[in-house]
């Protein structure tokens, strides 16, 4: 395996040209979707799974003819459970699932120490069902329904924003809010902790601490790091997210952008991502109400600001005269749908180049019409998850951005 050069992860903005990207071809685990669990695993509708491969390889390929290296959550995965170390992790994280008991635990311990790296990080990934246990034994397995999980599929992990993201040249291994994507972050922990590529990485965050998701982190600028806090990452989170950044020499100001409790908007990237140094696509209604409270180090606490404007505490946080709106100028109605599918979420490959779901015409029309090039992909299977380009990537290395 090549061994990890110096800058070989390092990300200190949205739109740097990117180079290197962590991605999550969507498997099996997607093929457990039901009716009956599709809320709990927060997906909106049953994806048909080949379509959804096709649209992901066409994403992944849009990348590669961009030169951008695309690496894979299950490639690196196994990889690191080459190493003992590493697959005991894994498989005690899989045990300390409370809802197991010591006699299912056993046998699930069992099943899972025969396989081999291939194939446990599949089942990592894909889960268990009750019927390919094939075990009779024990109260608890009996008492489970037929169709319950053993170990919980996790379909959330095609949306790799979310379970680490990159900040400076240290990854913020992520405490995910739901309880359906909670173990994503002991997958992605892992391979940061285990796999050569990241030999010397150290972690700035952990699954332990306050709830972050990395859909709520945008790198504005070097050292400016926006950070969302509404369903998912809690304001404790945020807090804890400045302390991080600041003692690491990350950042010098982080600004709390409070965004409202629902599906629509879980992440701040649902609603705002930046397509230029200088400009971000927001969802209209939002772009003038939105506020931010500046956070900085002080003594070695934190001061927290008046909230204000978020454009304005931004641009001032960035060092710009003001940053630019790309206000999709859409009426209400196609403007609350382009941005329920996920119109705002864009990927930037480089400085005005970005990459956005075909369907929403009047977004990516507007986009153009503003000087950004999109690069159009098709998302009807991948978007049933609620997650556009930019929450099925997680940058790990891009160059710095020009300046302004
Ligand atoms: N950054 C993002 O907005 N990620 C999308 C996550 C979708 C996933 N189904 C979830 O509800 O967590």
């Amino acid at each position: 395996m090549a061994q990890p050069t110096a800058h070989e992860h390092q990300v200190t903005s949205e739109v740097g040209r990117l180079r290197t990207v962590l991605l999550h071809r969507p498997g099996a685990e997607l093929k457990r979707l039901t009716p009956r669990n599709s809320d709990k695993l927060l997906f909106d509708a049953i994806p048909w799974v080949g379509r959804a491969q096709e649209e992901h390889d066409a994403f992944a390929q849009a990348l590669r003819d961009r030169d951008v290296e695309v690496l894979y959550v299950t490639e690196l995965l196994q990889d690191a459970l080459e190493y003992e170390v590493a697959r005991n992790e894994a498989i005690s994280d899989v045990l300390s699932d409370h809802r197991l008991g010591d006699q299912l635990r056993h046998v699930v311990e069992g099943y899972l120490r025969d396989l081999d790296p291939e194939d446990l990080s599949h089942t990592l990934i894909d889960g268990l069902a009750h019927e390919e246990l094939k075990t009779g034994h024990g109260l608890v397995y009996r008492l489970m329904d037929r169709l319950d999980f053993v170990i919980d599929p996790l379909p959330g992990l095609l949306f790799t924003r979310d379970n680490s993201a990159w900040i400076g040249d240290r990854v913020a291994v992520t405490s995910l809010a739901m309880p359906a994507r909670r173990r994503e972050s002991a997958l992605t922990g892992l391979i940061y902790a285990h796999h050569p590529r990241f030999a010397g990485v150290e972690p700035i965050y952990n699954p332990a601490l306050e709830h972050v998701e990395g859909g709520d982190i945008l790198l504005l600028s070097p050292g400016v790091v926006a950070v969302g806090t509404g369903e998912r990452t809690t304001p404790a989170g945020v807090e804890r997210l400045a302390r991080q950044v600041f003692t690491a020499g990350l950042a010098q100001t982080v600004l709390a952008v409070p965004i409202e409790q629902q599906r629509a908007t879980m992440h701040l990237d649902t609603v705002c991502t930046m397509v230029d140094v200088d400009t971000v696509v927001m969802y209209p209604p939002i772009a003038h109400s939105l506020t931010a409270f500046t956070v900085t180090a002080a003594n070695g606490d934190l001061r927290v600001s008046e909230p204000r404007p978020f454009l304005e505490a931004a641009a001032e946080a960035m060092g710009l005269d003001r940053l630019k709106v790309i206000d999709t100028g859409l009426d209400p109605v196609t403007a609350e749908r382009e941005q329920w599918d996920d119109g705002n979420n864009t990927l930037a490959v480089a400085p005005r180049l970005a990459v956005a779901y075909e369907r929403n015409i009047e977004t990516n029309a507007q986009l153009e019409t503003a000087g950004i090039e999109v690069i159009r992909i098709s998302g009807s299977e991948l978007g049933s998850g609620r997650g556009g380009p930019r929450c099925m990537s997680c940058p790990i290395l891009r160059d710095p951005p020009p300046a302004v």
